[in-house]
């Protein structure tokens, strides 16, 4: 009653006002996050000197925290803080971790000798990690409570309404997704510094900062029209002392005279509550089928890391515009705004007028999509082998000084340095682009110009009579990149379609399929599954060490495989189920004096009514009884 009045108080065109201020929060923390992690690998490669190798595993490591952090966050929220201080607090966390992310990139603090390479790298790897772990702890310890938050902000009427939040909700993800992944490559592509510029990763990580305090800020300002929900106590913590106590009561009646329990679960019933034994079997039968997924973000996750790796070895020229390698990320969440309402309104309704496209069998499509990404990636991979030199790093040139006296050379934003006689410089980092070198001495200078491909690397002759452009004589040490960028778009289609069909689906389903008590419990389960995968690519990295590129790519695909054809044997079996029913079942045969029960019963058979008219059924029958028990 208290949560009806609340709520109805302040409503624009039914919707509770206070949606709006967590909706502008989703978006600026997704374009923090996005942002960040968009360049995130090439400040390992290019700023902390770290191989692709190093890279890619402190890359995913940090996106594994990220999606094991919500476990912690859920806990916090539930047992202790609740929804509304939880989010504060760790987003003061969250933007901690961030603008230490953006110090720890900043070259002048430890280039003492202004050469543009930090002198201690130790300091910027340290801060780097700490900021990266408070990141973690923060993204991944709010990200089950302001998804959950904004659905308490509805009254138990207001499903249709909920279930909009819930879309705009997701577009907002990938709207902040997708111009953040716009942004900071451009940011980080720019050069800054106080005695020597070079590429400015410190804008690239300062701005998410920013934008993870505007979100903070604006989460704040709503504190008055939210709705909060008392801490319920640590669901948690139940399952697991239920779960505990049923195998420890099994293996303390191990013997034949001990009568055999239809399920394992069963052995808990001594001391708990059968209702809490129903609801654990209906999330264990869920966790059961998540076994496999991980395989999936294990390839999904790799966007961000060994393809944003293998566009910088490619040419990102599409004539009027120019992409950076990181910026190719954003095909992802361009893809997705177009995709999800194409799939819903057009490809779902179609397929299902010939199969019954169920949410498991959606899924099984989505991983089979995410596979034949990767055999893309290895097909690419092959074709950019063909073109690709090993020495010296891709993007970077020389002079080579043969006047008897030392000669400076410089270009806008790059010192070259000073040059003795018959001596050669340090490879420099150069633009792609047209470039204009002025190369002077005491006594005379001149200007030099050059046309530099995207990862093409010269060394320039200065000969000894040197009056400019017509006397320097330039080796091709490396060729520009010649794949092209746009082959990479095949992939990124393959990928996000699958995400569409595996990850979209598969939160609604993990959301459809738990009890109502235990909905949080099965996002985290579900966003676990996030962080396995990331560990996989860790490990398969670790273990397989494969020396070449496209191999991997094509190792990934055929696990997925493998896996897929595990899950969907496991899924064939799987019985769709009516959470809100089962569990009216047992209200039913509950004390009928307790009001609270009577109140859970009436909930649940409100929702049985509801989901009966079709909100969750997987045959495109709404009439049909048989619909909660559907198979795969
Ligand atoms: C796929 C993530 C686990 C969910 C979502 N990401 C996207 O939608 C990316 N396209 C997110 O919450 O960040």
């Amino acid at each position: 009653v208290k949560r009806s009045s609340t709520l109805n108080n302040n409503k624009v065109l039914g919707y509770p006002i206070s949606i709006f201020f967590i909706v502008v929060n989703e978006f600026c923390e997704r374009f923090s996050y996005y942002g960040m992690r968009a360049v995130l690998v090439l400040y390992f490669k290019y700023f902390l000197r770290w191989d692709n190798d190093l890279a890619t595993s402190i890359y995913h490591t940090f996106v594994a925290l990220c999606y094991l952090t919500p476990i912690l966050g859920a806990i916090i929220a539930d047992s202790w803080l609740g929804k509304f201080k939880t989010i504060i607090y760790l987003s003061i966390v969250y933007a901690i971790g961030q603008v230490t992310m953006a110090v720890s990139a900043i070259h002048d603090i430890t280039d003492k000798d202004r050469d543009g390479t930090p002198d201690n790298m130790t300091f910027h790897v340290a801060m780097s990690m700490v900021g990266l772990f408070l990141i973690a702890l923060g993204t991944g310890g709010i990200k089950p409570c302001v998804s959950a938050f904004g659905g308490d902000q509805f009254s138990e009427h207001q499903e249709k309404q909920r279930r909009t939040f819930f879309s705009v909700f997701y577009l907002c993800i990938n709207g902040g997704s997708l111009l953040s992944t716009i942004i900071t490559p451009i940011l980080r592509a720019q050069e800054c510094g106080i005695y020597t510029q070079e590429k400015c990763y410190s804008l690239a990580f300062g701005v998410p900062a920013a934008l993870m305090v505007v979100a903070l800020v604006v989460f704040i300002v709503g504190s008055g029209m939210y709705y909060k929900a008392e801490p319920q106590g640590n669901i948690m913590l139940d399952v697991c002392k239920c779960i505990g106590f049923a195998i420890s009561n099994r293996v303390r009646h191990r013997g034949k005279q001990y009568p055999k329990r239809k399920h394992w679960m069963d052995w808990a019933e001594d001391r708990y509550d059968k209702l809490l034994i129903a609801q654990i079997k209906m999330v264990l039968k869920v966790l059961f089928l998540y076994i496999p997924l991980p395989m999936f973000w294990t390839l999904f996750d790799q966007k961000g890391s060994r393809w944003t790796l293998q566009a910088t070895t490619m040419d990102g020229n599409f004539g009027a515009l120019v992409i950076q390698p990181d910026q190719m990320q954003t095909v992802n969440p361009i893809l997705i705004l177009t995709l999800v309402p194409i799939m819903d309104s057009l490809i779902y309704p179609l397929i299902q007028k010939c199969v019954n496209f169920t949410p498991l069998r959606r899924m099984t499509v989505g991983m089979l999509m995410a596979a034949i990404a990767f055999v893309c990636a290895g097909l690419v991979q092959i074709e950019i082998d063909k073109t690709l030199p090993t020495f010296p790093s891709a993007s970077q040139s020389q002079f080579v000084n043969g006047m008897g006296m030392a000669l400076n050379v410089s270009t806008p934003g790059v010192y070259v340095g000073l040059i003795d006689s018959s001596y050669y410089s340090n490879y420099s980092l150069v633009n792609n682009g047209k470039i204009i070198f002025t190369i002077w001495s005491d006594t005379q200078a001149c200007n030099y110009s050059r046309e530099f491909g995207f990862g093409s690397s010269y060394t320039f002759y200065i000969p000894g009579n040197l009056v400019c452009q017509n006397d320097i004589t330039a080796t091709e040490d490396i060729k520009p990149n010649t794949a092209h960028m746009a082959l990479q778009i095949p992939q990124y289609f393959f990928i996000t379609a699958g995400e569409v069909m595996f990850s979209v689906t598969g939160l609604e389903f993990s959301y459809s399929q738990a009890p109502n008590n235990m909905k949080a419990v099965l996002q985290a389960g579900w966003l676990l599954t996030v962080a396995i995968g990331n560990f996989i690519v860790l490990i398969v990295a670790e273990v397989a060490k494969i020396p070449e590129q496209w191999a991997e790519y094509i190792l990934f695909a055929s696990l997925l495989i493998v896996v897929c054809v595990i899950f969907s044997i496991m899924a064939h079996f799987y019985t769709y189920i009516n959470p809100a029913e089962i569990e009216a079942q047992f209200m039913k045969k509950g004390d009928d004096n307790d009001e609270d029960d009577k109140k859970q019963l009436q909930k649940g058979m409100e929702m049985v009514k509801r989901n009966s008219t079709g909100s969750h059924s997987y045959d495109g029958d709404d009439d049909d009884d048989e619909r909660k028990k559907t198979k795969m």
